[in-house]
């Protein structure tokens, strides 16, 4: 038995003029419900919301705003979820909807009710179909693609295969409209993608194209997720295990969950500026953030929120939760821990990232 999470793109279940296509959708239920059958448990990622408002709510084409936006997902979704519902009970199966935001999955008490919800309904049994929460998600913060989503909820759920489904049927060397374009069958590190042109969007109603796939393979990989990526029509061939599209070999090991989501989901609120103490202790020991390492701070932010630490020459060298609010942080800079508590008091003894809520992304 396995634990397979699929992706499903807008373009793969909803027809142009903006309504799901019903044999479309029937067609990747069959195929999540052949693998149920199997005994594998199947997480499915679903888009499609603001497609599927648009046809109700009288909408020639994607709209740009984001109120727009919120609203035809409002109704998409809805519409979604009805039809999900109604083809995999003639399986037999339920479906349950979870509805995520980047806040939900980065803070460490929400990550830990993602992760448990997502464990209780797999143990019942469920079929969970994902989204992200369009409807309230503000432009700061969206996720705005389902690939990446998907990577990181194939490894919130510790998946053994992320399969990505879209209008192609799998990674080509250029788009595949271009003359001599082929399909590659598989990707074994970076070194196979130099040369591979995937900078053409894609379909009218799709978000990312090929960009934001190779990203989610990138970030499953790199966790120990092989990913395969293909068409809608070759679901039930990728479930079953079958060479299909393209298949991306896993590059790295598993490690901490909220911390990929960390570096990979969220946006953050502001920068810490380190000294080159600061930077070494962080890069070579990995040990938390003090004060005392602090030249500066920029942006508005509150404990809690996810910031960039960043180096003396400019660069980014590590994301983590900050347990400050950046009005309280100006006056305890280059400051030791025990100056400040025997100042300000006991409830200033804590570090300014913890180590622990900190993800070095890269060593100068
Ligand atoms: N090198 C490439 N190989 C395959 N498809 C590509 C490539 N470059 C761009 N694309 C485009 O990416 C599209 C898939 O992305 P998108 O429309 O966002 O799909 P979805 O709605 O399934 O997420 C393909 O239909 C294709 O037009
Ligand atoms: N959350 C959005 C989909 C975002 C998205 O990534 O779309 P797609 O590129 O079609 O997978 C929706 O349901 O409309």
């Amino acid at each position: 038995m396995s634990r397979v999470v699929v992706k499903v793109g807008s373009s793969s279940l909803t027809t142009p003029d903006g309504h799901i296509d019903p044999q479309r959708l029937a067609g990747l239920v069959e195929a999540v419900g052949g693998a149920r059958q199997r005994g594998d448990d199947v997480v499915l990622v679903s888009s499609g919301a603001i497609a599927a408002g648009l046809g109700p709510l009288g909408l020639p084409e994607r709209p740009r705003d984001l109120a727009t936006q919120q609203a035809a997902a409002s109704v998409g979704q809805g519409a979604l979820m009805a039809q999900y519902s109604d083809r995999f009970a003639r399986l037999g199966l339920a479906v349950g909807q979870v509805l995520l935001t980047v806040d939900d999955v980065t803070r460490r008490g929400h990550y830990r009710n993602a992760h448990q919800t997502f464990a209780k309904l797999l143990e019942l049994g469920i079929v969970p179909i994902v989204n992200e929460n369009d409807t309230v998600a503000t432009s700061e913060i969206r996720f705005g693609d389902n690939d990446r989503l998907a990577a990181l909820v194939a490894h919130l759920v510790h998946a053994d295969l992320l399969v990505l489904l879209s209008d192609v049927d799998g990674l080509y060397t250029a788009h595949p409209s271009e003359p001599g374009s082929r399909l590659i069958a598989s990707v074994a590190s970076d070194a196979d993608l130099a040369g591979v042109d995937i900078a053409r969007v894609g379909s009218a109603v799709g978000t990312g194209g090929m960009v934001t796939k190779v990203e989610a393979a990138r970030i499953a990989t790199a966790a120990g997720i092989p990913v395969v990526l293909t068409s809608a029509q070759n679901a039930a061939t990728a479930l079953e295990g079958q060479a299909v599209g393209t298949r991306f070999e896993p590059t790295g090991k598993r490690r901490s969950s909220r911390l990929l989501w960390l570096a990979h989901a969220s946006q953050t609120k502001g920068a810490v500026l380190l000294d080159d103490g600061a930077v070494r202790a962080l890069t070579q020991r990995g040990a938390s953030l003090l004060a005392a390492g602090i030249t500066g701070v920029d942006g508005t932010f509150s404990a809690g929120d996810p910031v960039d630490l960043v180096a003396p020459g400019g660069g980014v060298i590590a994301r983590g939760l900050v347990n400050f609010d950046s009005t309280e942080l100006p006056s305890l800079l280059g400051r030791s821990t025990a100056d400040i508590v025997a100042e300000l008091g006991p409830d200033y003894d804590r570090e300014v990232v913890h180590r622990d809520d900190l993800m070095v992304l890269q060593r100068p």
